[in-house]
């Protein structure tokens, strides 16, 4: 049972996992609201929560120790006055402000135990949950005249816990969300690293209180030395000069960070979704995009002042300089043909996460991609993915590793 955190690549022996089991926050979606939620159609409950299970088991016959989120934030709640916070700041951040209800909604939570309570403020509140219980919340909200049927909208984007925070070596970063959307999922972040009693004293890389956006489908760590962070839609430059200045100066091991310039789209929305690895020399990445990508690299030098410069260069020899490799292999989604490359992105098929040096988790949907990848060696674990792939997210978006053994 290890405690802490040690992540310090993306292809260490997987010890330990963060998952959320999607719940009643996916029965919260509706049409008119999808767009701003971020999903693009409505998962059927049930089947996601059998295939996120088969996930778990997956991860778990690899040996892997899956924790939940919903139990680490209950964890996390040590006593009367983090509990009282936590519902504070949760309704706040839910953009409460009528008196009467906020006090109605802290009478609905506070009726519930920990890990129920924390399980209402994933799935977010209808008004109709309140009516019956307060005559004078049912005059305001008759009185409201707005027909919009949130008391507190739910949070669907948790099954990726790669986002909100992440780990980097012996630390966390939480981060501060592109959109309004997920930034309200890192205040559970935020006191599982203030409160859990094995994770309350790590170091931290950046925090929610910053004001541009980092989001952790960006940050991949190619080595112990050497970080991968995306500049893309939802991550800006200035999240990576300042998280670079911390981890760089602070952190035990690493010396460089690559940013990888990706294009600005909903589909490529993080580096994760278009470029994850598969083994100590092997990747697997979205063959659009190689040519639009550009990398910059980020050292200190001796004055510990950072140094930028932009590579040129083939992504293969920018990877086999920086990782002191012989030789680097890409392995394209959907495997040279376009038609396929660009279905299977858009079901994850780059999106893999490694249990072991060339051993990933894979959704089971991208055939053409997953035949490539055992072509090139790499041992596949597939999963069913009709239902969670609707989220936009694959293996890695879905997981946070806690621990994984040095690679
Ligand atoms: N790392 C990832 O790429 N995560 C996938 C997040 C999907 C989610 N619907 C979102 O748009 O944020």
């Amino acid at each position: 049972m290890e405690t802490g955190i040690h992540n310090t690549s993306e292809i260490g022996r997987l010890k330990k996992v963060l998952l959320h089991r999607p719940g009643g926050e996916l029965e919260n979606l509706m049409p008119e609201y999808l767009e701003r939620l971020l999903f693009d159609d409505i998962p059927y409950l049930k089947e996601a929560q059998r295939e996120h299970d088969a996930f778990a088991d997956c991860l778990r016959q690899q040996g892997v120790e899956v924790v939940y989120l919903r139990d680490l934030v209950a964890e996390s709640i040590t006593d009367a006055d983090v509990r009282a916070d936590l519902i504070r700041q949760f309704l706040e951040e839910s953009g409460v402000r009528d008196d009467r209800l906020r006090e109605s909604l802290e009478d609905y939570l506070s009726a519930l135990p920990d890990k129920e309570m924390v399980s209402a403020m994933m799935a977010g509140v209808r008004k109709s949950q309140l009516r019956t219980n307060s005559a004078r919340l049912g005059d305001y909200l008759s009185a409201a005249g707005d027909d919009y049927p949130f008391a507190v909208d739910p949070l669907p984007n948790l099954y990726f816990t790669r986002d909100p925070f992440a780990t980097i070596g012996t630390g966390v970063s939480i981060h501060k969300m592109h959109t309004a959307t997920r930034n309200r999922e890192t205040l559970f972040g935020k006191f599982i690293f203030e409160h859990h009693p094995d994770y309350r004293n790590v170091p931290r890389w950046y925090d929610r209180g910053e004001t541009s956006s980092l989001e952790g489908g960006d940050i991949l760590i190619l080595s112990p030395q050497v970080l991968a962070v995306g500049i893309s839609q939802r991550t800006e430059e200035d999240s990576i000069d300042a998280l670079a200045e911390t981890v760089l100066s602070e952190s035990k091991t690493f010396r460089k960070l690559l940013a990888f310039d990706i294009p600005k789209s909903r589909s490529f929305m993080h580096l994760d979704t278009v470029f994850t690895m598969v083994d100590r020399d092997k990747f697997t990445v979205h063959p659009n995009i190689l040519q639009q990508i550009t990398v910059f690299v980020m050292e200190l030098d001796e004055n510990r002042k950072m140094k930028i410069r932009q590579e040129d260069g083939r992504l293969e020899d920018i990877l086999k300089e920086h990782l002191g490799l012989d030789r680097v292999t890409l392995i394209p989604c959907g495997s040279g043909s376009e038609i396929d490359a660009a279905r299977e992105q858009w079901s994850d098929g780059s999106n893999t996460l490694a249990v072991g040096p060339g051993e990933v988790v894979v959704y089971s949907r991208n055939a053409v991609t997953n035949r490539a990848l055992e072509e090139a060696g790499i041992r596949l674990h597939t999963i069913p993915s009709a239902e969670l792939s609707r989220g936009r997210g694959g293996p890695r978006c879905m997981s946070m590793p806690l621990w994984r053994e040095d690679p």
